[in-house]
């Protein structure tokens, strides 16, 4: 089989949110974490490669997307797919412009489009302006994200210094009037040397239209619904068979571990429901952590009973996050937060943990790199983006899902355990 689309995410919750929505088609997808030292063999229709390239240096970030690219192309991959937040969490600098225009370049593509729109997660794009639910982007709690505040809810306002040449939007006007306008206003504006377009869309139907419309580009650009109708369109054309996708799960111990590092609203909503149940729980707070190191965590999770599902969570509210930052500085707080939750994984595997829930997408990045996972099989979706994952941590098998900070109901934590007993 070869390799018919080829997709890059920036971070390892994004990748899952991706691999779980194309898997919905039934169609065999694989996900790998980091680009492959191996050049590919027996390539699944749809390949994701992980990347932790969100706040990454650009000139990283550009690097490892490129080196992504090369390996989906040798992969057989002639279409593209560059996954980014659904929030469009970057910086003034990028990554998100500046990786979609070194894709446009390896490839000579003449345009893309933009649209992290995900409306089964209540995110939309009407007028370039994205909302979160009802509420703007800039006034949602997206506003206090502890390494991507997000201040502007405008999108091509937020694109334009990540690229260079203008930034064009086909609004929703033209998506409601169907592919064929949209692919006609692709045009134009291609003819008027427009070759960022963001696109609007309010509901799984705007994302088929834009798909549709996009049928000649090598590379489409957004969050991992615009995605979604990819599978069914390569069928409609005959280039994806039916193919049956029967994963079965693997026969886990019940030993798990909770590890949240997201101080999104929702996450810290998460924890707390799951600490009313009365499970264990161990907050690390990143002051203690930089004077006296990771020990006392590890102390504490040593003397756990796994059976019981511990979560230890450095899960915050936005102002304790702002004094944290004020005291050591927002990379270094998250650094060091990331590398503890990393370390507990490393030892709750050691002390038999195979089902591993983690919360945040820099945080499943780091937490993932520790176990040494390459590659991961998508299992059962627990919520909207977020499926199981099952993979290989040193010769044994083991389960994973990696939540976005947004994403799942306040129940998250225990949905995902009750999703696991019933495959
Ligand atoms: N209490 C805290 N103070 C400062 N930074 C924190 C704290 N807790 C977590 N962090 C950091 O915040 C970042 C959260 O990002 P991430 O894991 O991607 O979550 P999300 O999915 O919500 O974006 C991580 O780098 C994490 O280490
Ligand atoms: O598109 C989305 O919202 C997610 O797939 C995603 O990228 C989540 O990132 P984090 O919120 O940083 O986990």
């Amino acid at each position: 089989m070869t390799c018919l689309l080829g997709a890059i995410a920036d971070d390892f919750t994004g990748a899952t949110d991706l691999a779980g929505l194309l898997a919905r088609s039934g169609a065999r997808v694989s996900l790998r974490i980091g680009v492959p030292q191996a050049p590919p063999e027996d390539p699944a229709p749809f390949e994701v490669i992980a990347l932790k390239i969100r706040t990454a240096p650009v000139a990283t970030a550009k690097t490892e997307a490129i080196a992504a690219l090369d390996w989906l192309h040798a992969a057989g991959a002639q279409r593209f797919f560059w996954k980014y937040c659904s929030t469009f969490d970057s910086t003034p600098q990028g990554n998100i412009g500046p990786v979609a225009e070194t894709l446009m370049d390896r490839l000579g593509a003449r345009q893309t489009v933009y649209c992290p729109a995900f409306p089964e997660n209540g995110r939309s794009v009407y007028m370039g302006h994205l909302f979160v639910g009802r509420t703007l982007l800039a006034e949602s709690p997206m506003r206090d994200h502890p390494l991507t505040p997000m201040r502007d809810s405008n999108l091509v306002r937020l694109l334009a210094p990540q690229v260079t040449g203008p930034v064009g939007l086909i609004d929703r006007l033209c998506v409601a009037q169907g592919s064929d306008a949209v692919r006609a206003e692709l045009r134009k504006l291609a003819e008027d040397g427009v070759a960022h377009v963001i696109v609007d869309a309010v509901a799984d139907a705007d994302l088929t239209t834009i798909a549709s419309a996009c049928g000649e580009h090598a590379l489409m650009t957004g969050g991992s619904a615009l995605a979604m109708p990819l599978p069914a369109l390569l069928r409609k054309d005959g280039m994806l068979g039916d193919t049956a996708r029967a994963l079965p799960a693997p026969d886990l111990r019940p030993e798990t571990i909770v590890l949240s590092g997201s101080c999104s609203e929702m996450s810290n909503r998460q924890v707390a429901a799951y600490l009313a149940q009365g499970r264990p729980g161990l907050r690390l707070d990143p002051l203690i952590l930089a004077r006296e190191g990771a020990q006392s965590a590890l102390d504490w999770l040593q003397s756990q009973d796994l059976a019981q599902a511990p979560l230890i969570y450095a899960t915050s509210q936005p102002d304790a996050v702002r004094a944290a930052q004020a005291a050591l500085g927002a990379a270094e707080a998250g650094e060091i937060v990331e590398q503890t939750l990393a370390a507990c994984a490393r030892m709750a595997f050691e002390m038999g943990a195979r089902r591993f829930v983690v919360a945040g997408g820099e945080t499943s990045g780091a937490v993932t790199q520790a176990l040494g996972v390459t590659r991961l099989d998508i299992g059962p979706e627990i919520a909207p983006g977020v499926p199981w994952c099952y993979c290989d941590i040193g010769g044994h098998a083991a389960a994973l899902t990696l939540k976005s900070g947004n994403f799942g109901a306040e129940t998250f934590f225990r949905d995902a355990l009750d999703q696991l007993e019933r495959t």
